[in-house]
């Protein structure tokens, strides 16, 4: 590894916030490998996906197994992601989300503070396993979240993990065990009852995993904006278009994840997709740094929280729908403040930006 691929691993955000005034908008990481960021490249590289290969990440595929969805291609990508689409279409589940989102908040103490992050994350994960499972069940909630934490819980433990025993799996035999007896007892319409049985395992972990680490990170990140911007909780009891604004512009300045996946050419070039640095670029966006939910819309290319092309994320909707739910929700029953805003240095869980676990919430009662 050379010493630019070295501080792209071992400094992920310290990296890209260094390359951020690289014109070009992309920049060599070693022989055959680009990360990339400039919208013309990116709407020509989302433009041709499909011709692309999608090689498993070094990160993930140890705990999201080689049959996750994430790196399936060709037809059985395809195929799967014909599966997938119905079941997480958002209006189906908005009942759902509603009660679970209630209940959550229902439970937070009054005026005593909590992790924001940790409580996005709680809740988003019970949301997905319902959606999954279709029966609540947080005694295998909370052991996956336990085993995931070992691996990716702080940018030590995902480094360690990464770089200390490469490649080796890291699965939890009697967590997987306990994930397949609830998946196959699932009752439809839950989602596990249409996943393929052969790759039931993988497909389980990877839409638990990929559906609540980011939409939690992308809420916390959305109450920490409206936190730090005067009167924006006030005018959005009202204003639903400057909801959605502020979510897209939380998602711009604060992408819960940094990078998209890698695509491969035939011969073997590896491309990185930055989200982070594609938000960040002053050619594309006035004073890129300064949250403004006013903005006009950026050209194609210049904003892809979502990732692209045939990989593009098929929670997009669900997320969003559970963002502004959790949002609208806490801001009608409460009146949020935080604790430690000004120090808020995003955590790196995987290749996932989260607020740090510092930053906690004080929701107390509106009455
Ligand atoms: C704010 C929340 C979310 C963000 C920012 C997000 C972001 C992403 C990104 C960047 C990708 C990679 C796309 C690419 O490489 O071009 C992705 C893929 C994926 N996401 Fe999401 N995601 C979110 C929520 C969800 C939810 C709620 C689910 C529900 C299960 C989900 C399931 C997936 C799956 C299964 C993939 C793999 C798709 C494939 O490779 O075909 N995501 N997501």
């Amino acid at each position: 590894m050379n010493r630019t691929e070295l501080r792209f691993a071992l400094q992920l955000i310290g990296f890209l916030d260094s390359v951020e005034d690289f014109e070009d908008g992309l920049v060599k990481l070693r022989e055959r490998r680009w990360l990339v960021w400039h919208p013309d490249v990116m709407a020509a590289l989302f433009r041709h996906d499909r011709e692309l290969h999608h090689p498993p990440s070094r990160t993930l595929s140890p705990l999201l197994g080689n049959r996750s969805v994430l790196w399936l291609d060709g037809e059985e990508h395809t195929a799967y992601r014909r599966t997938l689409a119905p079941m997480l279409r958002a209006n189906r589940y908005q009942a759902l989300i509603d009660e679970m989102v209630e209940r959550s908040i229902a439970e937070l103490p009054s005026g005593d503070p909590v992790g924001l992050a940790t409580w996005t994350r709680k809740l988003t994960l019970r949301i997905i396993g319902r959606i999954v499972f279709g029966v609540a069940d947080d005694e295998l909630l909370t052991a996956f979240s336990r085993w995931l934490d070992r691996r990716l819980g702080s940018r030590v433990r995902t480094l360690a993990h990464r770089y200390l025993t490469p490649g080796t799996t890291r699965f939890d035999p009697h967590l997987d065990q306990m994930l397949l007896h609830r998946a196959k007892t699932a009752e439809p319409p839950a989602l596990a009852a249409c996943l393929p049985p052969e790759d039931l395992r993988d497909q389980v972990v990877s839409l638990l995993f990929a559906g609540h680490e980011t939409t939690a990170s992308a809420t916390a990140w959305t109450v920490y904006w409206i936190d730090r911007t005067p009167g924006l909780a006030e005018q959005l009891l009202t204003d639903d278009r400057l909801l959605d604004a502020t979510i897209a512009e939380s998602l711009r300045l604060s992408p819960p994840a940094a990078l998209a996946g890698n695509r491969m050419s035939d011969d073997g070039m590896v491309i990185t997709p930055s989200i982070y640095l594609a938000h960040r670029r002053a050619a594309t966006y006035d004073n890129p740094h300064v949250f403004d939910p006013t903005r006009k819309p950026p050209p194609p290319g210049g904003f892809f929280p979502f990732g692209g092309g045939v990989r593009h994320c098929p929670g997009k909707e669900l997320a969003l729908l559970e963002i502004r739910t959790i949002v609208t929700a806490l801001l009608r029953h409460r009146r949020i403040s935080l604790t430690a805003p000004r120090s808020c240095t995003p955590q790196l869980r995987g290749a996932a930006m989260a607020p740090p676990p510092s930053l906690a919430m004080v929701a107390t009662c509106r009455r």
